[in-house]
């Protein structure tokens, strides 16, 4: 399988006022093209500043990280994030926050009636068509993410990178969410990258969960396969002993091999 995020050795230090701060140490691991990935692990151990390295927000302070075999030296479209806080511009419509990526990357490759259709497609495709005049105002947290998602996917990238897209959502909502994303998933291949605190989310989306030791200095400590067949369907999981199994497996690694203080 083509290994389309290759992180390779990568540390990341950070100046504080009292000192230098090593909040990865030696982190290695790849992906492969169509691979949907999962970094669970307690707060501060650093999903977010290694998710943050693979967008390009920032570098590393030693190592390296690849994406389709180019070093990722900034953030680039083919790596689009999804934020916990969907980060639409409140005085844009659905359809303008869509636009403003879509403009970005494809202006000279779409004509305008090509964009248009491409970013109502994509809103189409989180069934967000209904708003695509509304602004963020207008609408719910959750369907604020599903315009978040569908400007991430307008923008064509090889990489979905989400950090904690679901984290401000109710159950059921996040439930609706994760379900899209999955469909989406099956029907795009995209690589999804996606940062959680939620174990049964963590399985249930992932093919592989990625636990993260505690900081300081965090690493990846252990990899879980998830290798139940796709398409998955919660309420089929819910009584499926392979599931509860995986699940134990991350819960142990979380609160027997690294605990943490409350
Ligand atoms: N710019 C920075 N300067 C100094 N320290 C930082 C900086 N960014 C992150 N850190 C520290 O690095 C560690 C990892 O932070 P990070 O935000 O990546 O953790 P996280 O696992 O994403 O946490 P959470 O789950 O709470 O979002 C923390 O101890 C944090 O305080």
């Amino acid at each position: 399988m083509k290994k389309i995020i290759q992180v390779q050795n990568v540390s990341q230090r950070f100046s504080t006022a009292s000192g230098e701060f090593l909040a990865l140490s030696n982190v290695s691991f790849n992906i492969a093209q169509g691979e949907t990935i999962s970094l669970i692990g307690h707060s501060g151990c650093g999903k977010s500043t290694l998710l943050n390295l693979i967008a390009g927000i920032t570098l590393p302070s030693e190592g390296g990280l690849l994406c389709d075999n180019r070093e990722i030296a900034g953030p680039g479209p083919e790596r689009a994030v999804v934020f916990q806080n969907h980060s639409l511009l409140p005085w844009m419509t659905c359809f303008e926050n869509v636009a403003l990526a879509v403009d970005q990357v494809f202006r000279r490759t779409m004509n305008r009636a090509e964009r248009r259709e491409w970013i109502i497609h994509n809103l189409e495709r989180v069934q967000m068509g209904h708003a695509i005049d509304k602004r963020p105002g207008e609408i719910s947290g959750g369907m604020k993410q599903r315009v978040g998602i569908a400007r991430a996917l307008a923008m064509k990238p090889k990489v979905l990178l989400m950090d904690e897209p679901f984290g401000a959502l109710d159950a059921l909502t996040r439930a609706h969410l994760q379900d899209a994303v999955m469909h989406i998933q099956q029907e795009l291949r995209t690589t999804i990258v996606l940062i959680t605190h939620d174990v049964d989310e963590a399985v249930l989306l992932s093919d592989r969960v990625l636990m993260m030791t505690n900081g300081p200095a965090a690493t990846v400590g252990e990899t879980l396969h998830v290798d139940l067949p796709r398409p998955r369907n919660r309420i089929e999981l819910a009584e499926d002993s392979r599931y509860h199994l995986l699940r134990q497996q991350v819960l142990r690694f979380l609160y027997e091999k690294q605990p943490k203080a409350a």
